[in-house]
């Protein structure tokens, strides 16, 4: 589902923040990515839904070259992949509701299809009766919901979490985790970029470090591996 070959990304101030990365990650895997703050985690994962277009090297993701994919076909390519970020990102004015079933107006889906859909989404992450809500009503955990949610909605085969659970406390984390654990059981691929050495711990799967742009571990059912 996912092939990195030889990737090269530096930035325009010269940064040099993907050194020579090869990767090949499989469909229905779960993988953490780990390391420093400045590794390249971030950078990593913004290359699997071409938010970012590596200087050198090839990227394929659901055997797609992203290398050679047009801008034009990049809306559609990301409709079968969903992204998390530490800070949520929901439209703050949009109920919940309203902000899922944003992602589902844009492709043109029947309102029926985005009722059915929305609330079966919204009951999968234990949201139902708050669907009239707006973000700023929910907690940190609620709106995290939300957004695996929204992310979820056009039901993609790719999960992208940039830190999930970055600005919430333990318990919350842990309800965050066995949502995507859920999600991944059912066959969506994840990949969670984390600092958090607990979770990484306990909730074992495969681990990805990256140290300077490289890889420099990478191990099924991995440790956190650093201190913080
Ligand atoms: N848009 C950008 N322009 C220039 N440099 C950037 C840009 N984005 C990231 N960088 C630099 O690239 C390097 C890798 O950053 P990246 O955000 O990928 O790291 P990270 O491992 O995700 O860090 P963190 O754990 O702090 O989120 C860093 O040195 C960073 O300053």
């Amino acid at each position: 589902m996912i092939e990195m070959q030889d990737v090269y990304m530096t930035y325009p101030n010269g940064v040099v923040a993907l050194n020579g990365v090869n990767v090949t990650i499989e469909q229905g895997e779960f993988v953490y990515i780990v390391g420093p703050s400045g590794a390249g985690k971030s950078t990593f994962t913004k290359m699997l839904f071409r938010e970012t277009v590596p200087t050198d090297g090839t990227v394929q993701v659901n055997n797609k070259d992203l290398i050679k994919l047009k801008w034009k076909e990049v809306p559609y390519f990301r409709r079968n992949i969903g992204v998390v970020y530490q800070d949520f990102r929901l439209l703050p004015k949009l109920t919940v509701y309203e902000n899922i079933a944003f992602a589902l107006e844009v492709i043109e889906e029947t309102p029926k299809n985005i009722r059915k859909r929305v609330m079966s989404v919204l009951d999968q992450v234990g949201l139902k009766n708050k669907a009239r809500f707006i973000p700023d009503e929910l907690s940190g955990g609620e709106q995290q919901r939300v957004a695996i949610a929204r992310a979820m909605v056009n039901r993609p085969a790719l999960l992208i979490a940039d830190e999930p659970t970055g600005n919430l406390d333990p318990d919350t984390s842990w309800e965050i985790m066995s949502i995507l654990e859920e999600i991944n059981a059912s066959g969506t691929t994840i990949l969670m970029a984390t600092h958090s050495k607990e979770i990484v711990n306990t909730v074992k799967k495969r681990v990805i470090a990256m140290e300077d742009g490289r890889i420099v571990r990478d191990e099924h059912r991995g440790e956190y591996g650093y201190e913080i």
